[in-house]
């Protein structure tokens, strides 16, 4: 089918300018709602566009670097207002680009402006601490030096809130930053680099270059200039990321996949788990990774607990994220979905009952959009791949314990520690949940999703590399603390 709207071309970011890549190649951004949709063009760059944004970064890091923390943070608070100015262009372009329904798309924006806001307010807090000498007449303390140039390193998931929760704390720090986003979604990174553009930042403090993970993230990986580098997505590219960094010395900090389980109790409030587990599950298509997948539920109130979710499920309704009934939009590209639908296989091959959905919808108007309905498995145990590997789509695994000892030793056993739930109105079940289980974020009578960026946000085991980012906890990755001795 031919397509009616003119797409506009998005330029790299650059030492303040808005320049092509030398390659003279765009990539097509398609709407996963409808893939004959192009929301927009965008740059295929190279090694060569990528070292001029690490020349400009680094040539602007000694001035900024010389601010003081409130200036830079004056610069901040102008970037949250211009993308609270853009908020509803920004999220259609979010919701266009990568499927998120509206709502969730303008409520990543406006997080966005808070997460600025809250780094713009730590320009003028603490950076160090008094510590006593043993010499009476010298005078101790720390503080804190930024690491230089930072390469940020963006899935699409979330590609207003991650890339500010990123570059804002890089920023207050006194770095300088070089944003690589992810391929699918750089119409809307540029978007929100163009309110860094609009504030007047220093040229060379913010820089965009968008490209191929294997080009243009390996150059960030690789390139001398850059000191540290800051990850988030897959758990695969995750550890590549941290062995080339590692090699050559520079500072990194990756947070990767989860596995997430939410535990259901006899004593659990039903309807709330229901709730929560679908909301956490669900929203945005299962494509969080704080998303709920493991659903461990005590044989007391398995069946009543399927029967209620089941039902629940059936009746979301699928479709553009643009349209205002929609509660699920597609998967966010055609990838995405075939990873869905192969596990949705899998899991039917190792022998667990699919009780709904796992096709691909059909439905006249969505034919051409990466939609599937949202998958619930009965029966899962936790040998099963569907079990164990992180889906990043709307599958929930239905598995049946008999203790809270059983549910959160399967809880536990997955590679990944990211989020986990609980639903229980025992207090003695909510203490050995939040003792026991391994997750660097516990959520009780709440969903697995959901992250509050004053506080500390990352995984255990191998959803990280054990940094923790936003709230204060962001300074300990993007500066390093430099112990100061004054002898008078
Ligand atoms: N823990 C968290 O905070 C968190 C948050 C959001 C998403 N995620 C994870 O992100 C994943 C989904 O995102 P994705 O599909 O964009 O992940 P991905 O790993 O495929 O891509 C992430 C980024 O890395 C780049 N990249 C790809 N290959 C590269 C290479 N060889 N060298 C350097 N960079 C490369 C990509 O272009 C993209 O910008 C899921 O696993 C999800 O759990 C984790
Ligand atoms: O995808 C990872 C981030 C999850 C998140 O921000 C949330 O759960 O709110």
């Amino acid at each position: 089918m031919a397509v009616t709207t003119e797409a506009k071309t998005y330029l790299n970011y650059i030492n303040g300018e808005w320049i092509a890549s030398s390659s003279e190649e765009v990539t097509k951004s398609i709407s996963p709602a409808n893939k004959n949709e192009v929301v927009g063009y965008v740059q295929k760059s190279t090694k060569e566009d990528l070292d001029k944004a690490v020349a400009a970064a680094k040539a602007a890091q000694a001035s900024w670097r010389k601010l003081s923390g409130a200036a830079r943070g004056e610069f901040l608070y102008k970037v949250a207002n211009i993308l609270e100015k853009n908020l509803d262009d920004i999220a259609e372009t979010m919701t266009r680009e990568m499927g998120k329904t509206l709502p969730e798309a303008k409520g990543e924006t406006a997080r966005g402006v808070a997460i600025l806001r809250y780094y713009a307010g730590e320009g003028l807090r603490k950076v160090g601490d008094v510590i006593p000498s043993t010499d009476s007449e010298a005078l101790m303390f720390t503080t804190r030096a930024p690491l230089g140039v930072v390469g940020v390193i963006t899935p699409w998931n979330f590609p207003v809130a991650i890339p500010i929760w990123k570059m804002a704390p890089a920023l207050i720090y006194g770095n300088t930053v070089v944003l690589k986003p992810a391929g699918e979604t750089v119409v809307t990174a540029a978007k929100v680099i163009e309110c860094f553009a609009e504030a007047g930042l220093p040229s060379g403090v913010v820089n965009m270059v968008s490209g191929s993970g294997s080009v243009i993230g390996q150059g960030i990986i690789d390139h001398p200039d850059i000191n540290g580098i800051t990850f988030t997505g897959s758990d695969q590219v995750g550890k590549q990321v941290g062995q080339g960094a590692l090699a050559r010395g520079a500072k990194y900090q990756l947070e990767m996949g989860g596995k997430n389980p939410v535990i259901v109790t006899n004593d659990a409030d039903l309807d709330l788990a229901v709730e929560a587990t679908i909301s956490g599950g669900l929203r945005s298509t299962g494509q969080k990774c704080t998303a709920t997948s493991r659903v461990i539920v005590q044989s007391g109130v398995y069946e009543e607990f399927r029967e209620k979710l089941v039902a629940k499920v059936k009746e979301l309704k699928i479709g553009d994220g643009l349209e205002g009934d929609t509660w699920m939009g597609p998967c966010s590209s055609e990838s995405q979905l075939n990873t869905v639908l192969s596990y949705v296989e899998k899991g039917k091959e190792e022998g667990a009952k699919l009780l709904y959905g796992g096709e691909k919808v059909q439905e006249a108007g969505l034919e051409n959009g990466f939609y599937v309905q949202p998958a619930v498995f009965d029966g899962v145990t936790s040998e099963m791949a569907i079990a164990q590997e992180e889906i990043f789509g709307p599958v929930l695994a239905l598995m049946k314990v008999e203790t809270i000892e059983e549910a959160l030793q399967v809880a536990n056993d997955v590679k990944f520690g990211l989020s986990a739930s609980i639903f229980t109105t025992n207090i003695s079940n909510m203490l050995s949940f939040i003792e026991d289980m391994d997750a660097g974020l516990v959520r009780i009578n709440a969903e697995s999703a959901g992250v509050e960026l004053q506080a500390p946000f990352g995984g255990m085991k191998q959803s990280s590399s054990h940094s923790r980012e936003q709230g204060q906890a962001a300074i300990e990755f993007f500066t390093s603390i430099k112990t100061v001795f004054v002898k008078g």
